[in-house]
């Protein structure tokens, strides 16, 4: 049943919000949250975030002139609220849906979101080019950021305030400080927050000054402005924030829009600097199921309001992150110099698993890639397996570290890449599209991709086995094709592949888990009288050149498929071709991969679709080259 909404209903746009008295805010923010509430839980999505920046949405919109004032979410996955108050309510139930809403902040979708989000800690950045393109035009709106506790782990974040301090940008930042990321946040950036936290509300202690100031007679006027130094000092005593040349407010309740609407207000007409306003708020705010969860309800899936029971889907086959996960702790348990590192995705990546087990040799180094993959790097130069275990498009965070600090020295670090390929509901912001051609390139790394759970199980052994240099293995969101496990990997061969179907005519070669795919498609085709065989490569880099030979030598169509960008496995076997003089006699090749071009949210197997990389599609490209009509076997030709 749809929330009783009164107020919010009158809001159909913000004039309306902004000419309520401040007395029904409160009201206004309640209502917000039971609609924030109701529509995720018919579409699922990222809840606790939201929740606890419910009464802080409803004040930035109130205070400040959006969209003209540019207010910028960080991470971008709590902006729902911000969504429904800015012209998207009607939509809100389409959140993540295809075609519908994206779950992040997207400048396509709305002049209320003026940059766009998901990969965290960029929202100062961003805030702090406005700022400066505003100054340069000569005008006089206000830039804010609102970056949380979590996204503050990350050097960039530090980046853009120490150039926005050194520049003296007149930029607001808000500082969401939940004390939460995606699980608890670690790091002394968290623990220095709690300690700010920690003292009396400095709001009220520095408001008290300056009101003193403001109602005495001028000669006692310097007294008490002195008494507001005396409080600014004392509780701004050299922020970190301070250090960086930014002015400090807070801590504030940011659920009590009494205490933030004046601090918003006053920071609106005073700050000719940069400011950073730290606000505390609590994840899940509001949603009793939701504040009493560990996770905060961070991510859900749909649930039932009342009882906060989420809907998820029966698994018929384990995630590909939970046999990543038992697997490497099955290899720790053997091998003392194992470790395991995460960047604030323990859950995610299934560390947490190793971290009940073997919780000496799990580090969780916050939101922080780059260090993350460089801190790899030096356990690997003192002789340690660290196992990197960050998603795909996380990773790209950390490229720089993989080039310079792993690959150049040749240091044996693992890569274990989860969300591999296109990841459904998150959208083009999260699709782990590039991995294998941003890793394939570089000298001396071990490129692999598992086609299914039992070849993961394998690749993780084999990647706890190599020793001479970077390794990376790539596995997918989601659960496994429901294969048995073997009790143990075995340690593969690097650079052989395997062939899972012998024929004659057609050859699909597969890298990752189009291999059941191409299987499928290898039915069709030999019902078609078409003999086909299929191979998994299992590797990008070094690549099988004997058996890709023998496949270009004895077929006529040779077809590679994987779930990646130009420039990945097939790029990487078509230079092999090429090199060898394998395309001289004719070989008809075709290399099936993701679109060139970023793919909204959707189910996965319907993205894949949309990307030709389904069954129907192979079938296609290998009739287009053969020349041949495919409407005889494909019906949605
Ligand atoms: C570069 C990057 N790494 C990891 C993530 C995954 N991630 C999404 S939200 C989140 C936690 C953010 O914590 P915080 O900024 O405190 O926001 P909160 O959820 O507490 O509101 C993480 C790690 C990401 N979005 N971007
Ligand atoms: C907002 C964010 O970046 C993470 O919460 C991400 O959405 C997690 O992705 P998975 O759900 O695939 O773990
Ligand atoms: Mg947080």
């Amino acid at each position: 049943m749809k929330p009783h909404t009164p107020l919010l209903d009158l809001v159909t746009d913000l004039s309306v919000l902004r000419s309520l008295p401040e007395a029904d805010l409160p009201q206004l923010a309640e209502e917000l949250r039971a609609e924030t509430i109701d529509a995720v839980s018919q579409t699922g999505g990222h809840l606790g975030a939201g929740l606890g920046v419910v009464e802080l949405t409803v004040a930035l919109h109130y205070v400040f002139s959006t969209p003209d004032d540019r207010l910028i979410w960080d991470v971008g996955h709590q902006c729902y609220p911000h969504k429904i108050l800015t012209g998207r309510r009607d939509r809100i139930r389409t959140l993540r849906q295809p075609a519908g809403l994206s779950g992040f902040t997207k400048r396509s979708e709305s002049e209320f979101d003026p940059f766009g989000a998901a990969h965290s800690s960029t929202s100062i950045s961003a805030g702090l080019g406005m700022a400066v393109a505003r100054d340069l035009d000569g005008r006089r709106n206000n830039v804010i950021a609102v970056i949380g506790d979590g996204a503050m782990s990350a050097g960039m974040a530090y980046e853009a305030m120490n150039n926005a301090g050194s520049m003296n940008s007149r930029l607001i930042v808000i500082l969401n400080d939940n004390d939460m990321s995606i699980a608890p946040p670690v790091g002394a950036m968290s623990a220095y927050l709690a300690k700010l936290v920690s003292g009396p509300t400095y709001k009220s202690l520095r408001d008290a000054a300056k009101h003193i100031a403001r109602a005495l007679p001028r000669p006692l006027q310097e007294k008490a402005a002195r008494a507001e130094e005396y409080a600014r000092g004392f509780w701004t005593g050299g922020t970190l924030f301070e250090e960086l040349g930014f002015y400090y407010v807070g801590p504030v309740d940011g659920h009590n829009l009494e205490h933030l609407l004046p601090v918003l207000k006053n920071v609106r007409d005073t700050h000719q600097g940069p400011v950073l306003i730290h606000v505390v708020t609590q994840k899940g705010k509001g949603y009793a199921p939701a504040e009493g969860a560990k996770d905060k309800y961070h991510g859900v899936a749909k649930f039932d309001v009342i009882t906060g029971k989420q809907a998820k889907p029966k698994a018929n086959a384990p995630s590909y992150t939970s046999v990543f996960a038992q697997t490497l702790i099955q290899e720790a348990e053997r091998d003392e110099k194992i470790v395991a590192v995460t960047a604030a995705m323990p859950e995610g990546t299934g560390l947490d698993l190793m971290q009940q087990v073997l919780p000496a040799r799990v580090f969780d180094v916050g939101i922080a890639e780059q260090h993350a993959v460089t801190f790899a790097a030096g356990l690997a130069s003192e002789g340690y397996k660290p196992f990197c275990a960050i998603y795909s498009t996380f990773l790209q965070r950390g490229y720089d570290q993989v080039v310079h600090d792993v690959a150049i020295q040749g240091l044996p670090v693992r890569f274990p890449i989860d969300r591999a390929g296109l990841v459904g509901a998150d959208g083009p912001t999260h699709a782990g599209s590039f991995d294998t051609a941003f890793l394939a390139c570089l000298p001396g790394f071990v490129v692999m991709a598992a086609a299914d759970e039992a070849e993961l199980r394998h690749m993780v052994a084999t990647a706890a086995a190599y020793d001479e240099g970077p390794i990376s293995l790539r596995y997918p969101r989601g659960e496994g094709v429901g294969i048995e496990l073997p009790e143990r990997g075995q340690v593969l061969e690097i650079g052989r592949g395997v062939v899972r179907k012998e024929g004659t005519k057609i050859a699909l070669l597969s890298f990752g888990t189009r291999l059941a795919e191409c299987l499928k498609a290898a039915d069709e085709l030999e019902a078609a009288g078409l003999s086909t065989t299929v191979a998994d490569a299992r590797f990008a880099k070094p690549l099988d050149m004997d058996l890709i030979a023998r496949l270009a030598r004895e077929h006529e169509v040779l077809v590679m498929v994987e779930e990646g960008s130009i420039g990945g496995f097939g790029s990487h076997v078509l230079t092999a071709l090429a090199d060898t003089g394998a395309l001289d006699r004719g070989l008809k090749v075709r290399c099936m991969r993701l679109p060139d071009r970023y793919q909204d949210q959707d189910r996965p197997e319907q993205m894949y679709k949309d990307a030709g990389l389904s069954v129907d599609g192979i079938l296609k490209t290998v009739f287009e080259a053969l020349g041949r009509d495919v409407s005889t076997i494909v019906r949605s030709a």
